[in-house]
């Protein structure tokens, strides 16, 4: 089932232009990935093909037919959805996760659990782990329980928001493999979002690279991508990320950690803020950020945030330090100590600046 995205803008009530007039085609039974730096519209894009946003202008085609005169319900239905720390009922065991979707379409209870016990199977758990809770399942194994439940109703169409950020980058590769094995057999239309080109250029058949604003920048295979970078912004893109891996090797020592304003939970911000600020609880721990603008008159908690992206700790590879960069709304990626305490904060640029000046260390990815 292919995917039409015909002129698409996405304008959120406070004036955020988060797609800006995207057109491309996804083919039936391909994995296309979205991917771009934090901010680019990716999950925005995502939420509007099973409408959980709804466009400003433009439409968006499912098989030829315009996704806004679908009922939602029906629609969600053919369409599997999988979301980082996998969204799973925590008060529900792994099996009846599983289930969910064949119970609500009505079939019976032993049908569902079959159906279930065979596609916990198919992504690579053993039948014995469903009886458990989603808590006393690893990430990773958490992660593909979020799989098996997208599939359960055997939809044509997956997606899958940032569905492997959150576990460890050895645990990432294995699932990655997973998913290009899975899909060789399903061959399903998948619309994949990730914020890493590595993990783009590996499960997509198609790549679209989109930069911040919500503009597409790039839409091509991998190679092309790769071989042919229509402009700066892609090519630095993709360019640092190919010797992504030799980044693993080189220290972050020279890279220069700036202060990062912050706010305690707990604390009347009052506003409108200036700059986004890091807020930190009473250990000096991030929990999230206050974008610039905000107004809150009353005792901050984290229900005021915007959820922070990945950390970075002082001494480890630069590859962290990048990554927590490009994760971060704020663009700062933060930095902290040992104890997980707040340092400061790094940006992309300062990151590539010292990349670029040891070029031995990308030469070996
Ligand atoms: N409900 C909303 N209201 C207002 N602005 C929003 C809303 N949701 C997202 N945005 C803004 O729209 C832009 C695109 O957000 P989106 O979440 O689609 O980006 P993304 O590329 O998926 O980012 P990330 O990698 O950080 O998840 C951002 O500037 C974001 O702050």
């Amino acid at each position: 089932m292919g995917i039409e995205f015909a002129g698409v803008t996405k304008r959120y009530p406070n004036g955020t232009v988060a797609v800006d007039d995207l057109s491309l085609t996804v083919p039936d039974g391909t994995i296309t990935v979205l991917v771009g730096p934090s901010g680019c519209g990716k999950t925005t894009s995502l939420r509007m093909i099973n409408r959980m946003v709804e466009p400003t202008s433009g439409r968006i085609l499912l098989d030829g037919t315009d996704v806004a005169t679908q009922d939602p319900a029906l629609l969600r239905r053919g369409i599997g959805y999988v979301i980082q720390h996998a969204g799973l009922f925590p008060h529900r065991t792994v099996l009846h996760n599983v289930a969910t979707v064949p119970l609500l379409l009505g079939w019976s209870r032993a049908r569902a659990r079959e159906r279930a016990k065979e596609l916990l199977e198919t992504v690579g758990l053993s039948a014995e782990l469903g009886a458990r809770y989603p808590a006393q399942l690893s990430g990773g194994q958490q992660q593909r329980v979020g799989v098996a439940r997208a599939l359960a109703a055997d939809p044509p169409v997956l997606l899958m928001d940032e569905p492997f950020s959150a576990v460890d980058p050895v645990v990432r590769e294995g699932l990655q493999d997973e998913l290009l094995r899975l899909q060789s057999r399903l061959g399903k239309t998948i619309v994949f979002v990730t914020h890493d080109i590595d993990e783009a250029v590996r499960l997509g058949d198609r790549v679209a690279i989109l930069r911040v604003g919500g503009a597409l920048a790039q839409y091509g295979t991998p190679a092309d991508v790769l071989r042919h970078p229509v402009d700066d912004f892609v090519a630095g893109f993709v360019g640092r990320d190919r010797g992504y891996r030799g980044l693993s090797f080189l220290s972050a020592e020279r890279v220069r950690i700036d202060e990062v304003p912050t706010v305690p939970l707990g604390d009347v911000p009052g506003g409108p803020t200036e700059g986004w600020l890091l807020a930190v609880n009473a250990a000096g721990e991030p929990r999230g950020w206050l974008p610039p603008g905000s107004t809150v008159d009353e005792k901050l908690t984290e229900g005021h945030l915007v959820a922070g992206g990945s950390l970075y700790q002082r001494g480890a590879p630069i590859r962290g330090a990048l990554d927590a960069a490009l994760s971060s709304p704020s663009g700062l990626g933060v930095v902290v100590d040992a104890g997980g305490e707040v340092i400061g904060a790094v940006t992309a640029r300062q990151v590539l600046d010292v990349i670029e000046n040891h070029p031995e260390g990308v030469a070996h990815g």
